[in-house]
């Protein structure tokens, strides 16, 4: 049998998420995550799939290519090693492909160089997905590496969506313009809810909510991106863990001005600082919950501001489609806090959407509708699969080329 290996990498700021899947099958080998890189805490953690053992480890660990190189030794005492012929392509996930990127690419230096260009838009995570590629070409230097890019999906969007109302001229010499992210996801999660409707995605409008830590909504016409909520960088839109979402550009000046604070600083306050855990400290929707149920305050306002901004978005979407067959929750929030799906929804009657309370309690890994059973717009619940996605489009290409 020709070797079918894929080892998808998701190089994020401080985390670095990967797996290995066979291709030929579709069985997942090995999957692991380290997280905290950077600190002396640090923590690894590897499963062995197909036995279901699993090695947890927590200790400094420097930096992203130290963590390459630690979750390469996980791998290789599962006899999974990098150097294994088994092995065709290495998946890499890259946040900011601009408007250069619609298809999954085969990397070389220009691509390398492009990604490199594009740092100032994506500077929390382009760095990273650099490094982790670089690593991995290192250990594998005869492999095809394919770089998957978050913002390929988007770049369907008409220009009415996708241009801002700023001087032309402007815009274009430093290419400002909305790009939207967790493309991947939001690709994987719209056919995957047209599956469950039991239709083709030619065939139906979706609207996705993808909450993680990061969070975006799209609109999806047909199974093609029509709008989307994050911007020329991954700030814009519904408010997310650490990151403020939509403001009224002039914050920033005020801030400058009146504030005294510099460019950087306020880039920080607004991916870092802000959205939950700028709002209650705590950017983990158990933690917040957790709260709400003990009557903290400041967690209930920073709940009720982050379903706020997301019901906008929800009803701005099904205005942008026109109509809509279904609405999906998806990422870590959307697959599971039921009280979020449930006020996001709340009151949106007119609109055709309600949730079923007992639907929407019941915990499970698979794609399930929650509304009720003659709802005119479905809701969903579709766990996304980045990593599948990813590898499924890096395997496809090193096949073609084959
Ligand atoms: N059981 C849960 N209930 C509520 N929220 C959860 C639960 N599990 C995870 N989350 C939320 O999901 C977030 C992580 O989502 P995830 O999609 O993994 O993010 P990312 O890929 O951006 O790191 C956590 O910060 C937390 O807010
Ligand atoms: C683009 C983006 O926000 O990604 P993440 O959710 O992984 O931070
Ligand atoms: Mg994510």
């Amino acid at each position: 049998m020709s070797p079918s290996r894929v080892l998808v990498l998701n190089s994020g700021s401080s985390s670095v998420k990967y797996q290995l899947l066979d291709m030929s099958d579709g069985v997942r080998l090995a999957a692991g995550l380290v997280e905290r890189i950077g600190e002396e805490s640090a923590r690894l953690k590897h499963a062995h799939l197909t036995s279901g053992a699993v090695r947890e480890w927590t200790g400094p660990i420097a930096d992203h290519e130290a963590a390459l190189k630690a979750l390469a030794e996980e791998l290789d005492k599962d006899g999974f090693g990098l150097d294994s012929p088994e092995l065709v392509a290495i998946g890499h996930r890259v946040v900011h492909g601009g408007k250069t990127f619609t298809e999954p690419t085969v990397i070389d230096e220009v691509v390398l160089a492009e990604i490199e260009r594009l740092i100032p838009v994506a500077p929390l995570h382009n760095p990273a997905n650099l490094i982790g590629i670089r690593t991995a070409m290192a250990l594998r230097p005869d492999l095809p590496q394919v770089a998957v890019f978050d913002t390929a999906f988007h770049t369907t969007m008409p220009e009415s969506a996708a241009r801002y109302a700023i001087d032309v001229q402007v815009a274009d010499e430093y290419r400002v313009r909305r790009y939207g992210f967790h493309g991947t996801s939001h690709a994987y999660v719209s056919r995957a809810t047209a599956k469950l409707l039991g239709k083709a995605p030619e065939d139906v409008n979706v609207i996705v909510l993808h909450l993680g830590n990061g969070a975006s909504a799209s609109a999806v016409r047909g199974g093609k991106c029509v709008d989307t909520s994050m911007g020329l960088t991954p700030l814009e839109g519904l408010v997310m863990g650490t990151r403020s979402g939509d403001i009224d550009p002039a914050v920033i000046f005020h801030l400058a001005r009146v504030g005294g604070m510099s460019i950087d600083e306020i880039d920080t306050l607004l991916n870092k600082k802000s959205g939950l855990v700028g709002l209650c400290g705590d950017n983990d929707m158990r933690e917040i919950r957790r709260r709400i149920d003990e009557g903290d305050a400041k967690a209930r306002l920073a709940f009720d501001i982050y379903i706020h901004r997301l019901k906008k978005y929800i009803g701005a979407y099904c205005a942008v489609l026109g109509t809509v067959d279904a609405i999906a929750f998806t990422a870590g929030v959307g697959e599971n806090a039921a009280p979020v799906r449930e006020a996001a929804v709340a009151g949106l009657e007119t609109l055709g959407l309600s949730v079923d309370g007992a639907l929407n309690a019941v915990r499970s890994d698979q794609p399930r509708l929650i509304s009720p059973e003659d709802a005119r717009v479905k809701v969903a619940v579709v766990p996304t699969d980045e990593e599948l996605e990813i590898a499924t489009q890096t395997y496809a290409l090193v096949r073609q080329s084959d």
